[in-house]
């Protein structure tokens, strides 16, 4: 099977374009288990198909290395947009990538060689609360509660297409996000399991974030989890609606635009491309 790796800040993805390879079964959340497996496989976040649309110019699908199913991912969404546009896929700058969450618009800014420096997504609009995001807890509303390991921890609830469970912390480096994060990634409470970020406000427009991500555990960035963070924030006050989020693997600009649309902002990397033996 012909794969390539991309990452973006560090959150790091096997890719497989089906249009232009074959893959080796239909059974993708055991192949996600296999080649993200560092030791035995590849090692990855998880693995990501770009596949044929015909809603969009270009579609993605995404397992977590656990190989789970998830709705999005906006670092993956950034590198599939640079894939498609440096190797043919589109001829604009600006087109629409399909993902599980619905059609997003994507645009690639260039340097002067005409490569791709960064990458823009219009994340689509923020839900929030027990409305948007499978929760089967006692609370109601935007803010609940999640009892783990005898303390317990306040979050709001976000979906950006996959749900996030954001919690302010007063620094992110005191916290211990394997531990915690992973308590409440799979807390029974969520019966569809949550993305868990930590982020603690710096200014207005700055925030420091850390993340536990579904299926994934502790990774270097999140994209969906930075947009979620940003907007329950916003959403108390917190900062404003154009904030720099300082992830373990960089920064990204995410941006709330007057109509809700969340625009986020960042860089995407080139790995490595290959042939995996299956
Ligand atoms: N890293 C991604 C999110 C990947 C999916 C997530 N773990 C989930 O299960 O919802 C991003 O950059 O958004």
């Amino acid at each position: 099977m012909q794969f390539f790796k991309m990452h973006a800040l560090g959150n790091n993805y096997v890719f497989v374009d089906t249009a232009r390879t074959t893959l080796p079964e239909d059974d993708f959340p055991s192949l996600a288990r296999r080649v993200s497996d560092v030791r035995r496989g590849i090692g990855s976040d998880g693995l990501i198909l770009v596949t044929p649309s015909d809603s969009a110019d270009v579609g993605m699908r995404i397992w977590n290395a656990d190989g789970s199913e998830a709705e999005s991912c906006g670092n993956g969404l950034r590198c599939v947009a640079r894939y498609a546009y440096e190797r043919g896929l589109v001829d604009a700058t600006h087109f629409s990538i399909e993902t599980k969450a619905g059609v997003v618009a994507a645009q690639v800014h260039l340097d002067v060689e005409g490569r791709v420096q960064l990458v823009t997504i219009d994340m689509g609009v923020a839900r929030f609360g027990t409305e948007a995001v499978p929760y089967r807890g006692p609370d109601r509303g935007e803010d609940v509660h999640v009892e783990a390991g005898g303390a317990q921890y306040t979050g709001t609830l976000v979906s950006m297409g996959n749900p996030h469970f954001v919690m302010l912390v007063d620094h992110v480096d005191d916290v211990d996000v394997e531990h915690v994060g992973g308590a409440i990634e799979s807390h029974p409470d969520f019966p569809e399991r949550v993305n868990v970020e930590f982020v603690s406000v710096l200014t207005p427009d700055e925030i420091d974030f850390r993340v536990y991500e579904r299926g994934s555990g502790v990774t270097f960035a999140c994209g969906t989890g930075a947009c979620a963070s940003v907007t329950a924030l916003a959403r108390k006050g917190l900062v404003g609606n154009r904030v720099t989020v300082h992830l373990l693997g960089g920064d990204l600009d995410i941006e709330i635009r007057e109509d809700g649309h969340v625009w986020m902002t960042g860089e995407a990397h080139w790995v490595c491309e290959g042939t995996y033996y299956a």
